[in-house]
């Protein structure tokens, strides 16, 4: 498949202002970067054109701000990254203006550079033709290497390949490469778990993977919506309401495929999200109205593990729980584990993706265990779905 895209193979680098476009959307705890896999795997990428002469200008986003906003600056990943490569990284303040072009300008070839976050700027997500203009005109050629951002057809990730000579990067390459050969033909039953807290963007894919998977488990922040939409009292937890309609249009969906569908049936709540809280597991008809569900609760977790044992191949996005703070990792360590136990004695192919996925199976362990880990979540489950990516699409030859 990636045959049909130009690759850095193909790219005249030395000498050229290189716009290489990287997802660095990593989880961060006080400011350090606390899962370092999405720069260990856009490191090669770096370091070719780099040694190939190229100028390595960084263009990224991080969080989701609207407009500019220190707390999501991306100096501290700047700062991580050239740990993880062992090499300098320039910053600019700005990814467009003079700020970055005086930057750019004062670059050797061989230098890297990161420009600040991509989505300081509206015209990022909007995909603006000025924006994109703005930032084309600081390259010679993009390079784009965000498989975790190809599902969003923003300035960075799309638009900006429409005006210069655009190149796969190495990692995105190899993550069209290995989902390709893992979940081209899936072995059935498929199961996939999808958790997180990006419930607004995630839930309308589900709409489609239902029909791609034989058993969809849903935990996390986005199992509240639906069990909100059952009519269950979620008390505080993250839980956006006003999506209960498409919740119940995919549980509908879901039957008419033949897709089971796998919701908590008890959930591990606090009074508060910090270490330690104390913690307690509620049946779902009893759920306090000043308490959060931050975990799946054990049966919820013995149930996963049994559906995980029915499947041949498991998709995995979004942590059932808070995992970051203990206790509310149980069900994510536990299910994690059950899953990497089963890979290795080949009794399932498991892939799992997302920032905080992978951050979550590092912390549980077990990551390595799995048939393979993808960096990317949403773009992952939409290359599921059939879903053609702007940020993969913009990289095949008109
Ligand atoms: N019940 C829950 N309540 C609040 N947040 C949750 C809950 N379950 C999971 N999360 C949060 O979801 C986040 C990860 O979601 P998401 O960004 O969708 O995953 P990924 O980065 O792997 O794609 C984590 O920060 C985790 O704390
Ligand atoms: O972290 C990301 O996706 P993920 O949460 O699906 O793993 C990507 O950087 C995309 O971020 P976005 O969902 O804010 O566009």
């Amino acid at each position: 498949m990636t045959k049909s895209f130009r690759t850095l193979d193909d790219a005249e680098l030395k000498g050229k202002r290189v716009l290489l476009r990287v997802d660095l959307n990593v989880p961060m705890d006080a400011g350090k970067v606390t899962d370092t896999t999405r720069l260990d795997r856009v490191a090669p990428t770096i370091l070719e054109i780099a040694d190939k002469g190229g100028k390595v200008i960084i263009l990224a986003h991080f969080g989701r701000p609207k407009g500019v906003d220190p707390k999501e600056s991306l100096r501290p990943v700047a700062a991580a990254l050239a740990e993880v490569i062992k090499r300098p990284v320039g910053f600019a303040e700005d990814c467009i203006g003079e700020v970055a072009a005086a930057a750019i300008a004062k670059m050797q070839d061989g230098d890297i550079l990161c420009l600040e976050n991509t989505r300081f700027h509206k015209g990022e997500e909007k995909n603006e033709p000025e924006f994109v203009d703005e930032l084309a005109k600081l390259g010679d050629l993009w390079v784009n290497d965000a498989f975790s951002a190809a599902h969003r057809a923003h300035a960075s990730t799309e638009g900006v390949g429409h005006k210069l000579p655009a190149y796969a990067g190495r990692t995105m390459q190899l993550e069209i490469d290995a989902l390709n050969k893992a979940l081209e033909a899936p072995k059935r039953p498929v199961i996939a778990i999808v958790g997180g807290a990006k419930v607004s963007s995630k839930i309308d894919l589900l709409e489609n993977l239902v029909s791609k998977v034989d058993a969809l488990v849903i935990g996390g922040g986005m199992a509240n919506t639906f069990l909100h939409a059952q009519g269950i009292n979620v008390g505080k937890s993250l839980c956006e309401k006003d999506l209960a309609p498409t919740a119940l249009r995919i549980i509908a969906k879901a039957e008419a495929a033949n897709c089971a569908i796998i919701l908590p049936v008890d959930a591990t709540v606090a009074y508060h999200f910090a270490p330690n809280a104390p913690a307690f597991a509620y049946g779902l008809d009893s759920i306090p109205a000043d308490g959060m569900i931050l975990d799946v609760g054990p049966r919820s977790v013995a149930r996963i593990n049994a559906a995980i044992d029915d499947a041949a191949t498991l998709v995995w996005n979004g942590p059932v729980g808070a995992f970051e703070l203990h206790p509310f990792d149980a069900g994510t360590v536990a299910a994690a584990q059950h899953a990497a136990a089963r890979t290795k004695t080949h009794k399932l192919v498991s892939v799992a993706g997302g920032g905080d996925t992978v951050a979550a199976l590092n912390q549980a362990g077990v990551a390595a265990d799995f048939t393979y880990i993808s960096t990317a979540g949403g773009a992952f489950l939409e290359w599921m779905e059939g879903k053609p990516l702007p940020g993969v699409e913009v990289l095949r030859p008109q």
